[in-house]
């Protein structure tokens, strides 16, 4: 419909907004207008209905008449009506679209945006209207269900846009039905262009959507409800290609899920599939090792290809501080095996072996200027806003790191001069915060006197916070029982660690909440056994020979699996039952 005139078409839809001339004359705009471009007059746009209304603003339809050198026409526009900005906002989001307008300019896969307008004070996306969505589609239909030629048709046309998007670094961030638009020729195309991004840290009126990126429904596994990382149910009856690939789309962390490329591929591959006899035929032939190495994905495997002269150690087991078994503990790929049937395997010189030792790719990891994908490393340079330590993701062949750091939104990108090693961290291990820690950056649990608590690590995320449990509390009903850490502000605690025999003991009660009170009931056990026992021998020794404190102080305490302290509570505590009892 663009470009044909719809002057005085009738407003069909309930919702108005009641327009404010005096308002639209830039009034708080005024000292902004210069960083919009292109700036749309909002004299030249006129509101008809509401297409829908999101937590980040409503979409309306409206008409925008446009007067060049060369022709004077009126048409149909979509207009994304944020929701109010405080004045402070302003200006960040303004310089957020103009980089948002410079970017998606000549996007084939994205919807064309025309232009930045203000209407009743409130910042407005004019773009092209289409006619309709995928998700008004899926409402048509019956159980709202594409057929499966449909769903992967419009699936390679999504993942053309979003590798077109991402090339120009736009980021998406809110992909659902409604989101993605239909043009002219039956072809989906993206809407709502990184709006959650430009409005990223605004404040908005609802307190609880700041702080998302995206629709809950739709947002990545690890946004939604973290701690219960539930996989929806994904039916039998696709071809195995396409199934598999959507299993590793719910991957919670996100080096483990395939690349927009990887569904593409897959996606193209099935495109033709039928289903003959119980049986996919005229499926594309993936290339990928279907196994599952170590806990590694095969999508996350397939993220580096090994070539001949790179550095290369065997890769530890996922989630692992140490690898199982060193069969390379440092070596050079001399040779690919390319041959189909041994797909993957490589030749590695290793110090020391006279012959190249064959392995599988998946079992080692490229090691570049020292440096591997997994490993801790410290930034060089220093800054408050965010952790210094992280967990490296990549690490090009000429020196480019991406680093994944607590406090920013994406990847720290540098080259690896800018990094040193950093301590490691793994589920399991036992960390507190260190002493010079007065107020860490996220919430953490106290500890008697002045201590802070000791948790274990239970999940590493992808920036490397740490996910700590504390084994050594009980928690009660929806209390929250994860807290979370920066690896930089936490330091490991071991038995061997631990200076002393207390220390020893307290460590022990990390493990458990039950530890303390276990201890505490065989302490009492074993008191009243010898509240039993030691009146007998007393009065034996009175018969026989004489017993010192000193001596059955000594039996005890030489109970090795018991702490030094219990020992002593245990001894005490006979002696007074011995006592009572005797008496
Ligand atoms: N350029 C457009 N042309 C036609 N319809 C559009 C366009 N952009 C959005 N829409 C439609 O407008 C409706 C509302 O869109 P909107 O993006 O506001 O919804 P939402 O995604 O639920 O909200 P939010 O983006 O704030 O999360 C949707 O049905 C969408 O398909």
């Amino acid at each position: 419909m663009a470009g044909k005139a719809v002057e005085n078409r009738p407003s069909t839809g309930f919702d108005f907004e009641i327009v404010d001339d005096d308002y639209d004359q830039l009034t708080t705009f005024d000292s902004s207008a210069n960083h919009i471009n292109p700036w749309i007059n909002p004299a030249s746009i006129k509101l008809r209905h509401r297409l829908g209304r999101g937590p980040f603003g409503d979409v309306w339809l409206a008409t925008r008449h446009e007067v060049t050198d060369d022709y004077e026409k009126f048409h149909e526009v979509a207009v994304k009506m944020l929701h109010h900005i405080k004045e402070d906002n302003i200006k960040a989001v303004l310089d957020k679209l103009n980089v948002l307008f410079s970017k998606s300019q000549g996007l084939q896969g994205a919807c064309r945006l025309h232009g930045v307008s203000v209407i009743n004070g409130k910042i407005c996306i004019i773009m092209k209207f289409y006619e309709g969505s995928i998700g008004d589609q899926m409402a048509r239909l019956k159980e709202g269900k594409f057929s499966l030629g449909d769903v992967l048709r419009y699936g390679i046309d999504l993942a053309h846009g979003i590798m077109e998007m991402h090339s120009k670094e736009i980021l998406i961030l809110n992909l659902k039905p409604f989101n993605i638009l239909i043009n002219g020729d039956n072809k989906a195309i993206l809407g709502d262009l990184g709006i959650p991004y430009v409005l990223l840290g605004v404040p908005l009126p609802s307190s609880d959507m700041t702080r998302r990126l995206g629709t809950p429904n739709y947002m990545a596994p690890e946004q939604w409800q973290p701690e219960k990382q539930e996989k929806p149910h994904i039916p039998n009856d696709l071809p195995p290609d396409v199934k598999n690939v959507i299993i590793g789309c719910f991957e919670y962390d996100f080096r483990s899920r395939p690349l927009m490329s990887d569904i593409l591929r897959v996606f193209e591959g099935s495109k033709n599939a039928v289903y003959l006899d119980g049986n996919w035929t005229n499926i594309g032939r993936s290339n990928l090792d279907k196994s599952n190495w170590n806990g590694y994905t095969e999508w996350f495997l397939s993220k580096d290809y090994l070539q001949v002269g790179d550095m290369v150690r065997s890769r530890k087991p996922l989630n692992s501080c140490k690898p199982e078994s060193m069969v390379v503990p440092e070596g050079t790929i001399v040779g690919l095996d390319t041959d189909n049937d041994q797909n993957g395997y490589v030749l590695v010189r290793v110090h020391g072996i006279h012959d190249p030792v064959r392995v599988h790719g998946s079992t080692l990891e490229r090691v570049t200027f020292g440096l591997a994908a997994g490993d801790w490393v410290r930034l060089k340079k220093e800054n408050k806003k965010h952790s210094p330590v992280g967990v490296l993701h990549s690490v090009t062949r000429d020196g480019n790191v991406a680093v994944g750091v607590i406090g920013f939104e994406t990847l720290w990108k540098g080259v690896y001069s800018d990094l040193q090693m950093a301590e490691t961290y793994c589920p399991g291990q036992f960390v507190r915060l260190k002493s010079n820690v007065f107020s860490p950056r996220f919430q953490w649990l106290g500890k008697r006197g002045c201590e802070w608590a000791t948790g274990r690590v239970s999940q590493v995320l992808p920036n490397g916070c740490l996910v700590v449990k504390f084994p050594s509390k009980l928690h009660f009903g929806d209390e929250n029982s994860c807290f979370l850490a920066d690896p930089a502000e936490v330091e490991l605690v071991s038995f061997s660690t631990s200076p002393n025999m207390m220390k020893k003991y307290q460590h022990l009660e990390d493990f458990h909440w039950a530890v303390r009170p276990l201890l505490v009931s065989i302490g009492l056990f074993t008191a009243i056994k010898l509240g039993f026992s030691v009146p007998k021998k007393i009065g034996k020794s009175r018969k026989n020979s004489e017993t010192t404190e000193a001596q059955r102080g000594g039996d005890i305490a030489n109970a090795k699996w018991l702490p030094p302290n219990m020992a002593n509570i245990i001894f005490r505590e006979g002696v007074t039952t011995t006592t009572t009892t005797s008496r």
